[in-house]
């Protein structure tokens, strides 16, 4: 089975629209971006398109390759002032040079719809979340969907990263799952991913998850967006021959990348519904 993110995103994001058409809520998200990378800019100019199919208000802050920490965290403490917007977002990655811990800390938890603020990332942790990341949040909702529990079931994951790998894990956890995190130090990646009944990849490499290392019948999930030798996007997953021997999997483009941006309005409807106390 294709777990298609695509079409759930595009269901998800219709429910968004009807919810904010029902109430007075004006939402408004302020996404920040430093500097020129050509993915960045196309990921904002994704979330701004988004925010217009479904009503929310959408701000940018554009800022120079070559701001300073303090430079960010300036426009983003104006955001946080500003009793009109409700979501605050920092693409990620920031420039060399920039505190991205100082920054992502810089956006007050209540406006955190990214998730990214270490309060919010404790409580998840704590198994009370408020705010998750999108990426993970997104994966949640896919199994959900496809009525997927993890509870009881092995889930692996590959990567460690603070806005994927680690807080899936934490929502894995809190769905009951038995989850072993993977890394660039994990030995015999293979044995421990075969094992997997849910395989969560997100390593960024083009196709590094092949079939000997997903167990049959397994779910798939890849969080990865890479191209390939040819320029070609790929997930970390080689789809082709790794997606006959799942049970279910998530294609790249059209999986989890949508669903990304589908939970980033609802992470922001859910912060001006707090906002005006509905
Ligand atoms: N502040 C944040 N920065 C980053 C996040 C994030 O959640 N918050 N995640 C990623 C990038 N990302 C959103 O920002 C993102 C990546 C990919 C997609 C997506 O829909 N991809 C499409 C393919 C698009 C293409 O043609 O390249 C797909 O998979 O179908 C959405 C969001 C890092 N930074
Ligand atoms: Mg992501």
């Amino acid at each position: 089975m294709i777990l298609n993110g695509k079409e759930l995103s595009e269901k998800r994001l219709a429910i968004v629209k009807s919810e904010i058409e029902k109430t007075d809520l004006k939402p408004c998200l302020a996404t920040v971006i430093v500097g020129e990378d050509p993915a960045s800019q196309l990921y904002v100019r994704m979330k701004h398109n988004a925010c217009g199919k479904v009503g929310i208000r959408s701000v940018g802050v554009e800022l120079p390759g070559d701001s300073m920490t303090e430079d960010v965290i300036n426009a983003v403490e104006k955001l946080n002032k500003d009793p009109a917007v409700h979501g605050i977002l920092v693409q990620l990655p920031l420039p060399r040079g920039i505190d991205t811990e100082k920054v992502i800390e810089s956006v007050i938890p209540e406006k955190d719809v990214d998730g990214f603020h270490p309060l919010n990332n404790g409580r998840l942790f704590s198994g009370r979340p408020d705010f998750v990341p999108c990426t993970p949040g997104g994966i949640m909702t896919i199994l959900r969907e496809y009525e997927i529990d993890p509870a009881g079931k092995k889930a692996v994951v590959i990567g460690r990263s603070v806005d994927v790998g680690r807080p899936m894990a934490a929502l894995l956890i809190n769905a009951d799952a038995t989850v072993t995190v993977c890394h660039s130090k994990t030995q015999n990646l293979a044995e421990e991913t075969s094992k997997a009944d849910i395989l969560i990849s997100a390593i960024g490499r083009a196709r590094f998850v092949g079939p000997e290392m997903v167990k049959k019948g397994a779910v798939v999930i890849d969080v990865g967006t890479n191209h390939d030798e040819n320029g070609k996007l790929c997930g970390d997953v080689d789809f082709e021959k790794v997606e006959p021997i799942a049970s279910a999997i998530t294609p790249v483009p059209g999986g989890v990348g949508p669903m990304t941006i589908a939970t980033l309005m609802e992470n922001t409807l859910e912060s001006a519904r707090r906002h005006a106390n509905l």
